[in-house]
């Protein structure tokens, strides 16, 4: 029997298990983690306007997203460092998106390759898989690793650039959490190290990047591309000007600048300024299938979810995962069944309402 029937219990359930070091390192955000509780609390700040009598038997979650399908509007953010919190790592991940009918974006700071993760995806059955990018001051080392995802079979490239410079995470300091344990590497920078070794490259945060570099990697690939880490609505339409495929409005999920607002007060001024050219994606401090709602009504095609997958992962592997995601899907299903809609494309801005 599965006894976790929320998000907020598996969270419970991974703090119990897991080094209280690698459960910081999941759980927290940067410096006094003001964005990381506002996420979740600027939800609670919303609530939803239901219609009755409306004749809606059924309801469908399907999603479509650029070329990729998904079963439901929820997708697995990118997270790094699965092996530490499973010993199958982005395996296990990708065997549980896979379960859901539903994309994951693997991490360039992920401890299994991408062509493995995928090969686990599509063994599976299922889920496209999208590759998560930092962008590096050099070209060549950015198309090397834009080519393995490509070779790999991965659907879409997520560009984070909220990240000039590393987070700064008062719990990882305090506990030194620097490195990888011995025995995990960032498994998608092997070889790149620029010597005959088969040393792995560490992952570069420039603050010196800039559209620029967007252009450059606009220039390099053919898949769509989804700039992750926007907060300001003239960002979102630069980055369209760059080339940029979808939107996803993120702060990282608080742990990039603290005090950024959360990312669903975020979104309804970005939803303006993108006026439907590009589909929006949002993620943050979305723990409920209520919150999933929410985000639709104001604009999202889809949401991600990062630390749930991680905590499923630690309290049950790939099992645990599965479970997060159909807590989501089911309570999603449910909050549209009480709203009286068939389908999210249905919700808009008039079912939220702002608490005084
Ligand atoms: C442990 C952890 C590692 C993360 N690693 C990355 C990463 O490598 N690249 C990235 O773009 N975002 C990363 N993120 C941010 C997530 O993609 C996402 O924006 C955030 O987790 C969403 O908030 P949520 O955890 O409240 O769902 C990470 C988040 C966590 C919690
Ligand atoms: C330079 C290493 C990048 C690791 C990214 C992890 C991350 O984004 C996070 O923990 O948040």
């Amino acid at each position: 029997m599965n006894t976790l029937i929320t998000i907020r219990e598996y969270e419970t359930a991974a703090r119990a298990v897991l080094d209280p070091v690698h459960f910081d390192y999941v759980s927290g955000g940067a410096r006094d983690e003001v964005t990381l509780r506002e996420n979740e609390a600027a939800y609670a700040r919303l609530a939803l306007l239901p219609r009755v009598l409306r004749g809606n038997p059924k309801r469908t979650l399907e999603t479509r997203l650029l070329n990729s399908r998904a079963s439901m509007p929820i997708i697995l953010s990118p997270t790094a460092f699965h092996k530490l919190m499973t010993g199958d790592g982005e395996l296990a991940t990708a065997r549980a998106a896979a379960a859901a009918d539903t994309i994951m974006i693997t991490g360039m700071a992920a401890t299994v390759a991408v062509a493995d993760v995928v090969a686990a995806a599509r063994a599976a059955g299922g889920g496209d898989v999208w590759f998560q990018l930092y962008l590096q001051t050099r070209n060549d080392i950015t198309a090397e690793i834009v080519s393995r995802a490509t070779d790999a079979g991965v659907t879409a490239v997520v560009v984070t650039v909220d990240s000039p410079v590393l987070g700064a995470g008062d719990r990882n300091i305090r506990n030194g959490f620097t490195d990888l344990p011995p025995g995990l590497a960032c498994e998608n920078l092997r070889g790149l190290g620029g010597d005959p070794t088969d040393r792995v490259r560490s992952i570069e945060l420039s603050a010196e990047l800039s559209w620029e570099h967007l252009d450059r990697l606009r220039a390099l690939t053919e898949l769509p591309i989804v700039l992750k880490g926007t907060a300001h609505p003239d960002d979102a339409r630069l980055g369209i000007e760059h080339g940029a495929d979808a939107i996803m409005v993120s702060n990282h999920g608080g742990r990039q600048l603290d005090g950024i607002p959360a990312t669903v007060d975020l979104l309804p001024d970005v939803v303006a300024a993108v006026d439907g050219r590009v589909p929006v994606l949002v993620d943050g401090g979305i723990r409920r299938g209520t919150d999933v709602a929410k985000a639709l009504a104001l604009g999202a095609s889809a949401i991600g979810i990062g630390r749930p997958i991680m905590w499923g992962l630690a309290a049950a592997g790939e099992q645990g995962a599965r479970n997060v995601l159909e807590i989501l899907r089911s309570e999603l299903d449910h909050t549209l069944a009480l709203l009286g809609v068939e389908s999210p494309a249905e919700l808009g801005s008039d079912w939220v309402v702002t608490k005084p």
